[in-house]
């Protein structure tokens, strides 16, 4: 999708969601006559991304709320009419009220035992990206459309950083679909501690996903994101202590979301998911372009789903073409990082919430991972001169 496209279907949400009142005796931002969402400044957010698909932040401020729910349902439906849009999804947020917290911390996710942290308003992005104490590296997994297996690749990327003898965290910034709860088989809400969340950790890797903050269950993220205040709480408010290097999911696309993350973080560098179908590969070169604007190394290409081995022979058979993102990376004069197999050891693995590195380290898929992750650490190094 071109990005007039994306323009033109964001403007047709909003003029959808302008048709939307604002009910009785409900909620409606000070000082504002309008009386439809748009206009009564309810909606803080509209993004669409390369699939269409629209993510809409309804932001009550401090305001009690009614019925949100059925402005939640309204949204989404009239959104979802809207033509060429695939999928919408709504968050609702609020500034915490007294009752808001009570409710809200009296739904305790299992495991917890301090005051949950949440999701809150800050300040804008700074200009540059603030170094984060503790942390060496930072790396970005992107891709330029969803779908690709980038952060089925994060999370073994990070564990074969791990096998190196590093230090690694892994941050999960997929606003649009956050996997890493299901990756590693986890979904309770973290502690806090002196201000700052206390990331999980598992298979030996320090984890944070804006998707362990986001409860399915409760209609109202308090004190919810705009997006990119959530990513700068989750960037720089987590006790990540000392890592050697973390791995950040980035959503999938090369929009102004994405921008606004690679410039809030003080990247080493990003490496780019792909698939061996050429849109993917067109994408790709979105994503190449995105980091080059702002001046971050691209470590390489990782071409995913790149072949199937043959179950009688151990042939490499190439469903998809072949040689497709390592053509393309020698063009762009970018490292090629390496081809990992489509297998459903690594479906299977992911879904259960143990990823391969950890379920079946000795396999070829494993062995495609931990070769990919040796480069990595081979160009983290570099960069420290
Ligand atoms: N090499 C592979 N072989 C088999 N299945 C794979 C492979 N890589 C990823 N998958 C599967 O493909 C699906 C999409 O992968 P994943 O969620 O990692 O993609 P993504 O690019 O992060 O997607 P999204 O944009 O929706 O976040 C998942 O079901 C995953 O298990």
């Amino acid at each position: 999708m071109t990005s007039p496209d994306k323009e033109s279907l964001k403007q047709a949400v909003k003029d959808a969601l302008a048709t939307i009142t604002v009910p009785d005796g409900e909620v409606k931002k000070a000082g504002s006559p309008a009386q439809d969402i748009v206009g009564a400044g309810l909606v803080s957010a509209v993004i669409v991304d390369d699939e269409a698909r629209a993510g809409i932040v309804l932001d009550f401020g401090t305001s009690a709320p009614g019925d949100v729910e059925a402005l939640r349902t309204a949204a989404e439906n009239a959104a979802r009419n809207v033509n060429g849009i695939t999928q919408a999804n709504v968050v609702l947020t609020a500034a915490k009220t007294e009752t808001a917290a009570k409710t809200a911390s009296a739904r305790p996710r299992p495991n917890q035992t301090g005051p949950a942290p949440t999701l809150k308003r800050t300040p804008p992005p700074p200009p540059s990206p603030k170094e984060i104490p503790g942390i060496r590296h930072i790396i970005a997994v992107a891709s330029g459309k969803g779908g690709v297996g980038k952060s089925t690749t994060s999370i073994n990327l990070a564990l074969g950083l791990k096998e190196q003898g590093l230090k690694t965290g892994i941050l999960d910034l997929d606003i649009f679909g956050p996997s890493l709860p299901m990756l590693l088989g986890l979904d309770a809400r973290p502690n806090a501690e002196d201000k700052k969340i206390i990331p999980h950790v598992a298979h030996g890797l320090t984890a944070m996903s804006i998707g362990f903050l986001l409860d399915v269950d409760q209609p109202v993220v308090w004190r919810g994101p705009r997006v990119m205040g959530a990513t700068q709480q989750l960037i720089h408010e987590v006790a990540w202590g000392e890592l050697d290097v973390l791995v950040i999911d980035m959503p999938p696309g090369t929009g102004d979301v994405q921008l606004t993350l690679v410039q809030q973080a003080p990247l080493s560098g990003a490496v780019i998911v792909s698939t061996p179908q050429d849109l993917a590969l067109i994408d790709a070169r979105k994503g190449l372009a995105m980091f080059r604007k702002v001046g971050t190394p691209v470590f390489g290409f990782i071409e995913n789903m790149s072949y199937l081995n043959c179950p009688s022979c151990g042939h490499e058979i190439h469903v998809f073409g072949h040689g497709g993102a390592e053509a393309a990376a020698q063009e762009l004069n970018t490292p090629f990082l390496g081809r990992v197999p489509l297998h459903m050891r690594i479906r299977e693995s992911a879904d259960a919430g143990n990823p391969i590195m950890v379920s079946d380290p000795d396999c070829p898929e494993a062995a495609a991972y931990r070769s990919i992750a040796r480069k990595v650490a081979h160009s983290l190094e570099t960069a420290e001169g």
